[in-house]
């Protein structure tokens, strides 16, 4: 038990956060029309070493010249282990318009890596008397990155938000699987001759959970890479929703609908949970910590978790 109250994390909707390469710049004014919560422009795997320069000197462009509604806006910069990184930020930095809401950290491993972008940031900030202070967002993708995720979390004011990226999370555990995200063929157990498929992202989305809820931040499901398989993405959208991710990024158009679907809770859900604060509200004034509620036990602590819908839905309502 502590005597610090959880903070809250950044009050807006996470629910949908579409991908797009930087190098095609033919995509940019479809995903601001989207109905993505999160617009992230690509700097890093999706843009071959090639066409980086082009594609950041395209995203600079689209960030101003592009009307990105309501959307919170992120552009993914390269790791912090290719010569790419510094030039995104002093570029992004330097010459991006003030639309600019966040920048994305690949294959964070420690805080120490948040610290060097930080730095940087708050220098070029400085200098060029940018009035909004960048937020960042970080990608859990490593066995590093999982083992310091609290520590990431802790790591700057600046933190809104952290993703797991299941492809390089895979690859840096050494996981046998070529797949991005869902279920794995072979991660399975054996009962009564039956085969059972287990999550093989649980450990790693609760730790990211934990650590996002300890310090205030949204923590966020990656990609799902087989965008043909919609019963694959929602299966494992839900799986994530019900363990407090706030939303999953889409690699494709088609998934955008499916995150908010899965993200926002049901008309159902909401009038629930406002009728479980209806009962705890009378259970109150008479003197009472607990309730029965359609049969069943409602007492504080269903009080906080009614709260959680209903702020969602709020989010959603404006
Ligand atoms: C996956 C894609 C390469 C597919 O592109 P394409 O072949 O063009 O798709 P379609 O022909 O099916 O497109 C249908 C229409 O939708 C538009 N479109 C396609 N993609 C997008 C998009 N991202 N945003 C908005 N609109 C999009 C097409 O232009 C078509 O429009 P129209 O002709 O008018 O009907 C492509 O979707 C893509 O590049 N996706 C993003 C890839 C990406 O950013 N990857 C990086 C994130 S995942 C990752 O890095 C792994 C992670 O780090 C980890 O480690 O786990
Ligand atoms: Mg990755």
């Amino acid at each position: 038990m502590s005597f610090r109250l959880q903070p809250q994390p950044p009050a807006r909707l996470n629910r949908c956060q579409l991908f797009g390469p930087g190098s095609r710049s033919a995509l940019f004014e479809k995903m601001a029309k989207s109905d993505a919560d999160v617009i992230n422009i690509d700097l890093e795997d999706s843009v071959a070493p090639d066409d980086k320069p082009t594609a950041l000197k395209q995203t600079i462009e689209a960030i101003s010249d592009i009307d990105w509604g309501n959307k919170t806006l992120s552009v993914r910069i390269n790791g912090l282990d290719t010569p790419f990184w510094y030039r995104d930020v002093v570029d992004l930095l330097e010459q991006a318009g003030d639309r600019l809401d966040q920048i994305m950290i690949p294959k964070v491993g420690n805080a120490g890596d948040i610290y060097a972008v930080d730095a940087l940031v708050t220098a070029i900030e400085r200098a060029k008397g940018r009035k909004k202070p960048i937020a960042f967002e970080v990608i859990i993708e490593s066995a590093a990155g999982i083992c310091h995720v609290e520590e990431i979390a802790a790591a700057s004011p600046r933190m809104q938000a952290i993703s797991l990226g299941a492809a390089d999370f895979a690859a840096s555990m050494g996981m046998a699987t070529t797949g991005i995200g869902g279920t794995q063929e072979n991660y399975y157990m054996v009962r009564d001759g039956q085969k059972y498929w287990p999550d093989p992202w649980h450990w790693a989305q609760t730790a990211i959970v934990a650590a996002c809820r300890t310090h205030g931040l949204l923590p966020v499901d990656g990609p799902f890479g087989d965008f043909s398989d919609k019963d694959g993405f929602v299966a494992q959208a839900r799986r994530s929703a019900t363990l407090g991710m706030v939303g999953k990024w889409a690699i494709h158009p088609s998934q955008i609908a499916l995150a908010n679907e899965v993200f926002s809770p049901s008309a159902d859900a909401v009038t629930e949970a406002r009728e479980i604060l209806a009962a705890m509200e009378e259970a109150t004034k008479s003197g009472a910590g607990a309730t029965v509620y359609k049969g069943r036990l409602v007492d504080i602590a269903s009080i906080k978790q009614a709260e959680v819908i209903v702020r969602q839905a709020e989010l959603i309502a404006g």
